[in-house]
């Protein structure tokens, strides 16, 4: 199967496409279908090498630009990427599965959001003046050098966005590794900000496994790795930087809490609780999946639910019509049916889905789960599939207590009426990302990420300069140096 904006090689490096065959073959399968739509190869040690190489000469003299002309090239790639949205959403569909209705409005567009904004900022970075007397500090604010991305399959653009402008915007130059799930997307961007005119060798794309990760955040020239991804993945990330010192940013998984309380406008709510479990096919890091219920609405909250559910449509996900996709590949499927029969195993009262459709590809229907307690395995671990889990409450401390019992600590959200128990609650969250009346909403202009397990660090907003830049104090003495003797 070929489409437009296939992109051409495996790599992207130093400003060119790269093939090296001598990698391991990682085949890309159209999740819809089951079909093989394209081959990508593992990077070699060359490969490898050549990306470094690249973007460690490439860095010096990006970072000596001024900000406005940084920023003119991210800016330059936003426009462009618009003007593709419609040929990049198609590959993403193609990488993902996702439909192209969703694609269309969450994927390359909010990797242009992040250019745009980035973009605009790179002109305003600037350290202050600290007057001592007559001698005074000075800071500069400047880029770590070389950074590496890594990216999970759920969002393989935005991913490779969210990381790449931030560092660009402050003078770094990046390699970036998508998941090997879904490697195509990323390569697009990179082909675009040359295009841009991003000198080569300033954003790299190398594909593989965990292997190429590991050996590009090992290597002495890397400063910095941000990642997406799982728990355990992040961890191992974090211990292999730790042994060079080097900065990071991880964003894990999550089992996020979404509260409902009786006075909430309950169509609202369930908007919420939709958008937080089956975007996506529920393939969102931030997804609330514990839905918490107060008594008096469950039942009302539940048909209000199985109602809505009626207009899910499971078709080819190229037809804008279509609004709900499959998981990303047969092992993601995998996992999420095993939850499911766990779930009934474990006597939760199965009320919408839980089934394979007929059809080829690996799908797996919208799923509602009631009567869930916490200690149930579909209320403690990240399931990242369509899987909503409802449990019931009864008061506001009890269920904030409840919703923060649990390691992570991505996301959480809260649906009242009562704006005064919204801000509490939200304040009591221990999540890094929160939603009042809104779910799972991140805009490029909000700092994103977690607590507890579920990361270090922020992406987006100004935050994220704080992680891709580094600052530098200047002491300057107005008088002759003094000296004990
Ligand atoms: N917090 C967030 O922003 C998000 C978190 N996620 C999390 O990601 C997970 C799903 O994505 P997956 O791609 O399956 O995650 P994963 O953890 O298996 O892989 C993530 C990436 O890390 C790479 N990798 C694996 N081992 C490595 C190693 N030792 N060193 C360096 N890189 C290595 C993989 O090749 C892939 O590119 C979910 O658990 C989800 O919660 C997903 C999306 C967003």
């Amino acid at each position: 199967m070929t489409f437009s904006a296939q992109p051409t090689a495996s790599h992207f490096v130093n400003g060119a496409y790269r093939e090296d065959a001598a990698g391991e073959a990682i085949p890309v399968v159209y999740p819809a279908t089951g079909e093989v739509i394209a081959t990508v190869h593992a990077a070699t040690p060359a490969v490898i090498e050549e990306a470094l190489a690249g973007a460690a000469r490439a860095q010096k003299d990006w970072a000596a630009l001024r900000g406005v002309e940084r920023g003119r090239v991210l800016r330059r790639a936003a426009d462009l990427i618009r003007e593709r949205n419609r040929e990049l959403s198609v590959l993403e569909t193609h990488d993902t599965g996702k439909p192209l209705s969703e694609t269309l409005v969450a994927d390359a567009t909010s990797a242009a959001d992040a250019l745009e904004y980035f973009g605009g900022l790179a002109a305003t970075l600037a350290g202050e003046h600290i007057q001592l007397g007559q001698d005074f500090v000075y800071t500069r604010r400047e880029p770590l050098g070389v950074c590496v991305g890594i990216g999970a399959w759920n969002y393989p653009t935005q991913i490779a966005a969210w990381k790449g402008a931030p560092a660009l915007c402050c003078g770094n130059a990046m390699v970036f590794k998508p998941s090997e799930t879904t490697p195509l997307g990323a390569l697009k961007l990179a082909e675009i900000l040359m295009e841009a005119g991003a000198p080569p060798g300033l954003y790299n794309v190398v594909q593989g496994m965990g292997a190429v990760g590991s050996a590009l955040i090992a290597d002495p020239r890397v400063a910095k790795v941000s990642i997406t991804g799982s728990v355990p993945t992040g961890t191992r990330v974090y211990e292999a930087a730790a042994k060079g010192l080097k900065h990071v940013t991880l964003e894990l998984g999550g089992k996020s809490p979404l509260i409902v309380f009786e006075d909430a406008d309950l169509d609202s709510a369930v908007s919420g609780a939709i958008l937080g479990n089956f975007y996506s096919a529920g393939q969102v890091c931030s997804n609330g999946t514990r839905v918490f219920v107060q008594k008096a609405v469950k039942e009302a909250f539940l048909a209000r639910l199985t109602e809505r559910l009626g207009g899910v449509v499971m078709g080819d996900p190229l037809d804008e019509a279509t609004n709900f996709g499959p998981m990303v590949s047969e092992r993601q499927r995998g996992i999420v049916e095993g939850f499911i029969a766990k779930g009934l195993e474990e006597s939760a009262r199965l009320v919408a889905g839980g089934q394979r459709p007929d059809r080829p590809g690996f799908w797996v229907e919208p799923t509602v789960f009631a009567d869930v307690t916490d200690g149930m395995t579909l209320a403690r671990d990240e399931i990242f599939g369509p899987v909503m889990s409802v449990l019931d409450f009864d008061t506001e401390g009890e269920v904030l207590a409840r919703a923060n019992a649990t390691e992570f600590g991505l996301a959480a959200g809260v649906f009242t009426r009562d704006m005064s128990r919204g801000h509490r609650v939200a304040a009591g969250f221990e999540a890094g990302t929160c939603f009042i009346n809104a779910y799972n909403l991140t805009p490029v202009e909000a700092p994103f990420g977690g607590m507890k397990r579920s990361g270090i660090g922020r992406e987006n907003g100004r935050a994220a300069i704080e992680h891709y830049s580094q600052l530098k104090s200047v002491y300057v003495g107005m008088g002759p140096a003094w000296a004990p003797f």
